[in-house]
This record gives structure tokens, C-alpha cells and sequence, in this order.
């Protein structure tokens, strides 16, 4: 088992394990939880709420709560479903949350756990490649509207248990959403990580090098989140990609796109406006880069741009300062640093994108 401590507000250990969801039961014991109530998703539960019931039910009182799959899951309304079950479950000040699942299970979960009896115990057993991102550094949300984690604290956990066992029943497609925050961490962050993986073809969970690229990403999140918790300066940077990542998502989510695949979007057109803005003539969003990305599986194109409904979107971003839209841009790979823009120049600006991006002719169409 290996083990990542993030010190925080609050420190707490990440422990990384094949099959470690059977340990659960003796990993929460020190915390002397009077009853867990662990939330899941439809998808999650059928593969492994019952092994982590079985694992936990020897050491504290458990109950579960299923939720249907999907970001709209991310609503007022499940929120207080949930709610009323802790309720009536007679949860207290010295139970616990257990988020078993994805981004969405994880960011609810949090949400909930952060404002039932104004906080109680939250553990996060993220069961996506994309949950290493989310399980860690406490950003905990539902959404509003078409916004996008708008009603949201910063409520870290008191433990992470990711069992890389669960990875093996993703879908590609969910596989490669959780593989764009991973390419983002070494982009912003880490570009021996990058050149790693750009070597590669393929990425699976198989590999003999993945436990290395999850602990390589992971420790670029828990670095920033230990300088900058709440946001305040370069946490921002975790944000690179996000600003239409963000929109694209909310904007086409009846097509069924995914968080990252939407990032992934975001990101090209991050790098597309550092390109603009860096004045030098060696290109950050070049043709290696959208080949190597199309070979992973990305599709980087979308078939009908909304730029209108788009940039209303990423007008109610949570970086935005006075209307003015904030992006995460690059000097080089691994430089961040932040920029705003107004509307205006924004819509100039994917415009110019959308036209760069439609040019490529083995570029494909996410929705
Ligand atoms: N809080 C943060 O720091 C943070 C970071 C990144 C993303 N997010 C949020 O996370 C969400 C996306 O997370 P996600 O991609 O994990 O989405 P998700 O939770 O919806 O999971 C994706 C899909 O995979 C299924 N699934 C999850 N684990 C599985 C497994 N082991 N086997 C089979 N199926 C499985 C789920 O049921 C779901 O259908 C978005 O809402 C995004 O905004 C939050
Ligand atoms: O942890 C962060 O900070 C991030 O920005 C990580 C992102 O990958 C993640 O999608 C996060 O939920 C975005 O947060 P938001 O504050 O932009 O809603
Ligand atoms: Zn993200």
C-alpha cells in the first residue's frame, strides 16, 4: 500500500492500494466513527457496494444511499435527499460520510457531509481515474442552473482509500476523462510526467508505469493545494483547461460529455490563446500534440459551437473578477499563469479557435 499525506487546514493520508476497499473496516477504526453512511451511484454499487458494506459493517454500524449516475446528480435535490436519509438514519456529530465513487459521488457527498450538523466526518474512496483529481484538496459542490459547482465549500476529508481495483471496470471513455486531468496536472506542472506520457500510445490502468503516473499526478495536486487551499493565488492553476472545459460540459450536457473530455477541449484552447499571447514562434498547441491527443482517443472538435450560450456560461466562472473572464495560460509548459480578458476579446479569441481546430482534418467531433 503506498501512502501520500496532504497537510492542509486539516492533514490527512491517501492510501493507494490494489483490492485495499476490503481493508476499510480496520483503516476508519481509528477514527471512532459511531455509524458511516456511505453514498454511491447506481454503476459503483452494483460492482462494489457490497464488498465495502462487508469490509465495514464488522467495525461501525453502516448504511448506504444510492444515487442515480450522472453530473445532474450534482443538485439541490439530491442534496436534500440525502440529507433527509442522515436524518432519518439519526447520523450525529461523530459519524461519518463514505463518498464510494466518482467525481460527482465524491463532490455531493463532500457537500453534504460539510453542511449536515454544520460538518461531520467524510471519507472519499474514489473509484475513477478522474476521482484522484477530485478526491483530494476539498472542493466539494453541486451545481446551479448550467453553473458549475457554484454552491460549494472547501471541506477537506479526514482520509482517502483509492483501490486501483476499482479502475478496471471504467469505461474507455471514463478511463480517458479522469487521463485529462492527469495530462492537465503535467502540463501545468510536471513536464517530465508530460513527456512520460506522451510517449505512450495508450494509457492503461494495466501498465507497469501507472501507479507511477497516479502518484505523479496526484502529488502536483496535493503540492498546490498545500500552498494555496481556498484559491487565493495558484490554486487557480488547477483550473487550466476549465473556463470553457467548464462551459462545453454544461452547454452540451444532453450529448453525454464527459468532465474531462470537456477539459480536454478547454485546454487546447487555453494553450491556443498562450500561443496568441506569448509572441514566440515554438507553438504550445502543435500538430505532435493534437495527433498525439486523437491517438489517445480525444475528440477535440465539436459539431455545432455554441459560442453565444458558451460564453454566458463561462461569464458566471468562479475566477471571473468584475465580468472580466479569467484563463489559465502557459509561458512553456509547466509556467502557468492567469490572465483576464472581457467578453468581447473571449469571443474573438474561440472564434479564432473554432476556426484553428476545424482545420484539422483527423481532429474528431465529441458531440
Ligand atoms: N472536487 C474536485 O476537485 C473535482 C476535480 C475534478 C472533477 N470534479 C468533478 O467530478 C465530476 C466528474 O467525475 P467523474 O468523471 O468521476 O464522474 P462520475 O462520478 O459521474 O463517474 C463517471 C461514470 O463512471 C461510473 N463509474 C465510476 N467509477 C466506476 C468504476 N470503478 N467502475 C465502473 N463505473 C464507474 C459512474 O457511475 C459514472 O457513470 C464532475 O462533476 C467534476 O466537476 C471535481
Ligand atoms: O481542485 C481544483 O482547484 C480544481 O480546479 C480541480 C478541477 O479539476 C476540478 O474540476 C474542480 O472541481 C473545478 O473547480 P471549480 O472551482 O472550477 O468549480
Ligand atoms: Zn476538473
Amino acid at each position: 500500500m503506498k501512502e501520500i499525506n496532504v497537510k492542509a487546514s486539516k492533514s490527512y493520508r491517501i492510501l493507494i492500494g490494489y483490492k485495499i476497499r476490503n481493508e476499510i473496516g480496520q483503516l476508519i477504526e481509528p477514527f471512532k466513527f459511531n455509524k458511516v453512511a456511505i453514498i454511491t451511484d447506481v454503476n459503483v454499487a452494483q460492482h462494489y457496494l457490497n464488498d465495502v458494506t462487508a469490509a465495514l459493517s464488522p467495525h461501525v454500524p453502516t448504511v448506504s444511499y444510492v444515487i442515480p449516475a450522472g453530473e445532474h446528480s450534482k443538485s439541490m435535490a439530491e442534496f436534500e435527499r440525502i440529507q433527509q436519509f442522515l436524518l432519518a438514519e439519526q447520523l450525529d456529530r461523530n459519524s461519518a460520510v463514505l463518498a464510494l465513487g466518482g467525481g460527482v459521488v465524491g463532490d455531493l457527498a463532500g457537500f453534504v457531509s460539510s453542511t449536515y450538523m454544520r460538518g461531520i466526518g467524510f471519507i472519499q474512496m474514489p473509484s475513477s481515474l478522474l476521482a484522484h483529481d477530485s478526491s483530494v484538496g476539498g472542493k466539494v459542490a453541486i451545481n446551479l442552473s448550467n453553473v458549475k459547482n457554484v454552491i460549494g465549500q472547501f471541506y477537506q476529508p479526514d482520509l482517502v482509500i483509492y483501490d486501483q481495483e476499482m479502475l478496471t471496470t471504467l469505461s474507455d471513455q471514463e478511463f480517458r476523462s479522469g487521463l485529462a486531468e492527469v495530462i492537465k496536472h503535467g502540463l501545468i506542472d510536471n513536464v517530465s510526467l508530460l513527456k512520460e506520457l506522451m510517449n505512450k500510445s495508450k494509457v492503461s490502468s494495466h501498465d507497469s508505469d501507472f501507479a507511477h503516473i497516479l502518484e505523479a499526478s496526484i502529488h502536483v495536486k496535493r503540492a498546490i493545494v498545500e500552498h494555496d487551499e481556498r484559491e487565493s493565488s495558484i490554486r487557480q492553476y488547477l483550473n487550466f483547461g476549465h473556463t470553457l472545459g467548464h462551459a462545453i460540459e454544461s452547454v452540451y450536457s444532453t450529448s453525454f460529455v464527459t468532465h474531462g473530455e470537456s477539459v480536454m477541449i478547454g485546454i487546447l484552447f487555453d494553450l491556443y490563446v498562450s500561443d496568441l499571447e506569448n509572441e514566440s514562434d515554438s507553438q504550445l498547441l502543435n500538430q505532435r500534440l493534437v495527433d498525439w491527443l486523437t491517438t489517445l482517443g480525444y475528440k477535440l472538435n465539436v459539431t455545432n459551437w455554441k459560442a453565444e450560450e458558451l460564453l454566458t456560461v463561462m461569464l458566471a466562472d468562479k475566477k471571473n473578477d468584475t465580468q472580466q473572464i479569467a484563463l489559465i495560460l502557459l509561458r512553456a509548459y509547466g509556467q502557468p499563469y492567469v490572465k483576464h480578458f472581457d467578453y468581447k476579446q473571449i469571443e474573438t479569441l474561440l472564434n479564432g479557435f473554432v476556426e484553428y481546430i476545424t482545420q484539422h482534418p483527423n481532429v474528431k467531433k465529441l458531440c
